[in-house]
């Protein structure tokens, strides 16, 4: 699958640690602004407790996680949008992602350089939306500088982007962020087609010291990121990204005493990945038994047969059905064949539409 979440932040925030912390990849941290120059790309594994249980009821000899794409983009400081520290090449790079997982730093120390020599997480979150909107705002003119003449001559794709268009211009004047504004079902293609930045979906990651992470929720500066997210209709989500790094490199005996003693059930870092998996509206189908137990990335909305085709090309080209049994029915009933007799296993065809959680075994015939 290729899509990719971007790690969006001011420099100096935290962005590679917490990239490091779920890649495992090794891009280069620093104490100054600046660290990093060209994105890092890195593929994360994403936690699925429902493997566990598959793989306990219907044992096979591998289990195998899926996996997705992140980015870990240069820092962004105010004037990017002019130009200022490398901007027009780092806001490029965010127009690649698909997704913007937006980090601000969340913990007190002397020690870390902030660029604005204070921690401000709201003041920090919107300079970034800032930057990103002006840079927008720039798109937008120029296509309506474009647009405009083509609607005089009563061309009605280009009186649609037109009214597009001038919804979006004020919202961005304002300072606002287009991913706030409703569209309906056709603008909603058209804004597609501008490729925005402040368009594409966002989670907000509040990057806290390491004596809040039993406790997120009473760092006093995720209280503030979490409001802020709440009015975009965006989520926010806590994660102590130097203390995750230092835990991603145990194993997983240590890792268990570790969280144990710091009192947490599950790090943080589990839920950011499910998150920004569900941001870039990927969801997840089983194949069960045999050689290996596997989960599948897909785009919601997948079909059967080009699901299958995600396992191999021939499964898509030779496709002939899907039979399908529901996780949570898998759980209840605890077997395959229990399934069944409940009347839960399911045939479907060439225009079945993939659910999350679906474990499938593909029919077909080459
Ligand atoms: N939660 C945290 N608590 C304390 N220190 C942290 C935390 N997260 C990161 N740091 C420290 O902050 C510094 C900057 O980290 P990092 O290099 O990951 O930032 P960055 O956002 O990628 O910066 P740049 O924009 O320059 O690439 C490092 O010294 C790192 O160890
Ligand atoms: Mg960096």
């Amino acid at each position: 699958m290729s899509l990719t979440a971007g790690i969006v932040g001011l420099p100096n925030v935290g962005k590679s640690t917490l990239f490091n912390a779920i890649t495992k990849a090794g891009a280069e941290m620093a104490n100054y602004p600046f660290a990093t120059i060209d994105p890092n790309v890195g593929m994360v594994e994403v936690p699925d407790k429902r493997l566990d249980r598959i793989q306990e009821l219907i044992p096979a000899k591998k289990v195998v996680p899926t996996t997705f794409e992140f980015t870990d983009i240069a820092g962004i400081v105010k004037g990017a949008s002019k130009g200022e520290g490398l901007g027009n090449k780092f806001l490029e790079n965010i127009r690649q992602v698909d997704a913007i997982v937006h980090v601000v730093r969340a913990f007190d120390d002397d020690n870390i350089t902030h660029v604005s020599g204070k921690i401000d997480p709201v003041d920090d979150i919107e300079t970034i939306n800032l930057e990103l909107g002006m840079s927008d705002l720039e798109a937008v003119d120029k296509r309506l500088a474009k647009v405009a003449k083509v609607a005089k001559g009563n061309d009605k794709e280009a009186k649609a982007e037109l009214a597009v268009l001038e919804k979006i211009k004020p919202v961005l004047e304002a300072g606002g962020s287009v991913r706030t504004i409703e569209f309906n079902e056709d603008e909603q293609k058209i804004v597609k087609g501008l490729f925005l930045l402040t368009s594409k979906p966002i989670l907000y990651v509040a990057n806290i010291a390491e004596d809040d992470m039993a406790d997120p929720e009473s760092s006093k500066y995720f209280d503030v990121i979490e409001s802020y997210a709440k009015k975009e209709g965006a989520e926010a989500i806590a994660v102590a990204a130097e203390a995750e790094e230092e835990i991603a490199q145990l194993d997983d005996a240590e890792k268990a005493d570790f969280l144990e003693a710091e009192g947490v059930e599950e790090p943080g870092l589990n839920r950011l990945i499910r998150a920004s998996y569900h941001l870039l509206g990927l969801e997840t189908f089983f194949t069960a038994g045999g050689k290996e137990t596997k989960a599948w990335t897909y785009r919601a909305g997948t079909k059967a047969p080009q699901a299958a085709g995600i396992i191999h090309s021939d499964f898509e080209r030779g496709f002939i059905r899907a039979e399908v049994m529901a996780f949570d029915d898998l759980d209840q009933y605890e077997s395959e064949a229990a399934v069944k007799e409940a009347g839960r296993l399911r045939i479907e065809g060439k225009d079945y539409v993939m659910q999350d959680g679906d474990i499938v075994e593909f029919r077909f015939n080459v």
